[in-house]
């Protein structure tokens, strides 16, 4: 099937820390706007190395954590707590900081391998109703979350919430990850991108190929925060 087009906004910073004060301003003002409109803020985290900076500032800011509801995109099939994992990132970074009930935050239980993480994670999902905001980042190769070119992204029509993961080509291959189609169930998304080595999978998506970014079609569209270093037209 071939990717529908999303509304896609780019915006190009000169650098991280301004591309992270951005992200941080973005992710705060959803925040309001859904706790304003519906009481609660659901939230989808990325992992990797990018989002770390937005995730720092978000400790200081003093934000009312109980209405936020946190999840995650993607999850690396390692012990809990390995400094591998993308939920031990995100609480070292800001979760750990922060006055939010344990119960709000949802790991994706990948310590289980991937098949047994992925259905116990679709368990939660099915309880889970379109997410206000979903945070990705980037790869070299264009993957987003634990989506890989070339491999399932889960976005045809009845497609899983979560995939379970078995051969990433960046490691650790095993992998739990939510499906294209459940991350477009999202009001909105926020794509961070830094380094020039992600150059070439940003000229690829700018230029139309289609990547699995391409297929993250939430309903007002997704922003794309791109560092001057990670611009291919700088
Ligand atoms: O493996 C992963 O990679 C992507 C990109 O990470 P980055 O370090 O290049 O920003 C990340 O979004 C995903 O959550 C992670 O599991």
């Amino acid at each position: 099937m071939s990717a529908p087009a999303p509304t896609t906004r780019w915006q190009v910073f000169p650098d991280a820390a301004a591309l992270a004060g951005q992200a941080e301003a973005l992710i705060l003002d959803a925040a309001r706007q859904s706790i304003a409109a519906r009481g609660v803020f659901h939230l989808v985290l990325a992992g990797g190395n990018t989002p770390k900076n937005a995730y720092e500032r978000l400790r200081e800011c003093g934000a009312n954590w109980v209405k936020w509801q946190i999840y995650f995109g993607d999850e690396r099939c390692l012990p809990r707590g390995d400094p591998g994992r993308n939920d031990t990132m995100a609480r070292r970074a800001w979760l750990d900081h922060i006055r939010i009930p344990p119960v709000n935050v949802h790991p994706i239980p990948a310590e289980h391998g991937a098949e047994k993480g992925a259905q116990r994670y679709a368990e939660i999902m099915r309880r889970v109703p379109e997410f206000d905001l979903v945070l990705l980042g980037l790869g070299e190769d264009g993957h987003i979350a634990s989506l890989f070119p070339g491999q399932s992204l889960g976005s045809e029509e009845g497609a899983a919430d979560v995939l379970a993961v078995r051969a990433a080509p960046k490691p650790p291959p095993e992998r739990v990850s939510l499906s294209a189609a459940r991350l477009s169930r999202a009001q909105r998304a926020l794509f961070m991108v830094g380094g020039e080595a992600k150059r070439d999978a940003v000229r690829a998506w700018r230029a139309g190929a289609d990547i699995p970014a391409r297929h993250i079609v939430p309903v007002l569209g997704v922003d794309v925060y791109v560092d001057r270093a990670a611009w291919p037209e700088a």
